[in-house]
């Protein structure tokens, strides 16, 4: 076992014009660099840098997801230098995409080693599968996708993204700017908006947007493919955005994938949520996670479809279940909202919060983690309320990492509950409801098993 140290590509390069562009020119410098190396060899399909566990790049860009190598013991010769400047070049190509890891620092890799092989072997067989589009032709489906995934018709839903393997939890899918942006504003205001802004896109572009599905067709016709197809920026923005790919991934009422707009970045990312099978669908949710009626009918209203996702289409007595949990979620919800505003409500808060987490569990398993997210914030707030910062580190530690499997590091919401998380003192409601002091971060217990230190963290 030796440290391995490299950088990945997060998320992975499609295969559209752009990213080809760059990956091309990418390659093209480092064959430049190293003409005159004999380390660095050019072989039909890749780059093989012939030093450590020779790490290679590909010629297609979208195959590639890790360059890397081990980089301790005698075998490794100075494949750490190589690993070195290929980071640099491709931060300087790829700015922010590039995802730098090192064993050594305990910075992990951001995929599995099994997506990562499956993408090595994939080197060895160039342009599978894929329809090379003429220069300046539109992106067909096939340029859209990207080595996680292919885009497909589904029986009912019509396009959709299909996992191409395995992808793990916390794995970033897709990193997206926006087509366009439109607030709320009357119908035919909205229709005359997006015409200005089309006519101010590429071509291209225009037949991106213009190729997208439309539910309410009529006499507006750019107004109903944005209502389709626009996600908002933010829960429970106003704002939506339509985007060349994520606007092709369809609901389900307990996805496998989550949305979410970086407003620091202007881009949406989608991560996802659970292990997803390879084959199966890469879901996103378009609803807030109310009852099956309630659901049929603001998608019906919002977005004009039927739901017919795998929970929508559970039998009656499953069906009726979910709701009666769904309800209880909802009525929690509420109480929590009370109890954490209310003074002296502090152990009941918790013991809500706690209900909470187990019962969204229940009903949406893995993808409960965007959901408890939340649930953990309400949590920190109550106990930096009452000066308990022992708890309330806790609190934005477990918000913190809910966050980084939905939304990455680099969202600025991850980060705020990273900063809370080492100094909860700093949250303006620290000591609302009690001055006195209950705990400092010294005081989170150290020696106790996982259901000891649940109960002490809920103070139950
Ligand atoms: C944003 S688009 C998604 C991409 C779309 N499937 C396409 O072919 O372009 C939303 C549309 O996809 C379909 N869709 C998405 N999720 C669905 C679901 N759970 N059940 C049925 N149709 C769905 C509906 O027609 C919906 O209006």
């Amino acid at each position: 076992m030796g440290v391995d140290k490299g950088f990945d590509m997060v998320p992975p390069l499609s295969k559209g014009a752009t990213d080809r562009e760059n990956w091309r020119r990418f390659i093209d410098l480092i064959k430049e660099q190293y003409k005159h190396d004999k380390i660095v060899k050019v072989k039909e399909n890749y780059i093989i840098f012939e030093v450590g566990e020779r790490p290679r790049l590909p010629f297609e860009g979208h195959k590639f997801l890790r360059f890397s190598a081990n980089v301790s013991g005698s075998q490794c010769g100075n494949v750490e230098k190589y690993l070195a400047d290929i980071t640099i070049l491709a931060e300087v190509r790829f700015g922010h995409r590039v995802w730098r890891w090192s064993e050594s620092a305990e910075i992990r890799g951001h995929y599995g080693w099994d997506v990562v092989w499956i993408s090595f072997k994939s080197y060895e067989e160039p342009n599978a599968g894929i329809i090379e589009p003429k220069d300046g032709s539109d992106p067909t489906l096939a340029d859209l996708a990207s080595s996680l995934f292919e885009i497909r018709k589904i029986p009912g839903k019509g396009r959709s993204l299909i996992a191409h393997s395995v992808i793990p939890r916390g794995t970033r899918i897709l990193c997206e700017k926006p087509l366009l942006r439109a607030g709320p504003m009357p119908l035919d205001d909205l229709e005359a908006f997006l015409g200005s802004m089309l006519k101010a896109m590429t071509k291209a572009n225009q037949r991106q947007f213009l190729s997208l599905h439309n539910n309410f067709p009529g006499k507006r016709p750019f107004g109903g493919i944005f209502r389709t197809n626009a996600l908002p920026c933010g829960s429970g923005s106003a704002l939506g955005c339509v985007y060349p790919i994520a606007s092709l991934i369809n609901s389900s009422c307990i996805p496998n994938a989550h949305n979410n707009w970086n407003g620091e970045m202007e881009h949406e990312t989608i991560h996802a949520i659970r292990d997803i099978e390879a084959g199966e669908e890469i879901t996103i949710s378009y609803n807030d996670g109310s009852t099956f009626s309630a659901r049929q009918t603001s998608l019906k209203a919002s977005f004009g479809f039927q739901c017919k996702c795998r929970t929508c289409l559970f039998p009656p007595s499953l069906l009726e279940a979910s709701d009666r949990r769904r309800q209880t979620i909802e009525r929690l919800d509420g109480n929590i909202m009370v109890l954490a505003s209310t003074r002296g409500k502090r152990t009941e808060c918790l013991k809500a919060c706690k209900d909470m987490v187990q019962l969204l569990e229940e009903e949406f398993s893995d993808a409960a983690v965007v959901l408890n997210a939340r649930v953990y914030y309400d949590a920190f707030q109550v106990s930096v309320a009452n000066c308990d910062e022992a708890r309330a580190s806790i609190f934005a530690q477990k918000a913190y990492e809910a966050r980084v499997i939905c939304e990455g590091e680099d969202s600025p919401e991850t980060q705020k509950m990273k900063r809370y998380s080492m100094r909860p003192a700093s949250h303006m409601a620290f000591g609302l409801h009690s001055k006195k002091s209950k705990s400092t971060k010294a005081m989170i217990p150290k020696d106790l098993n996982e259901g000891e230190f649940e109960k002490w963290m809920y103070a139950q």
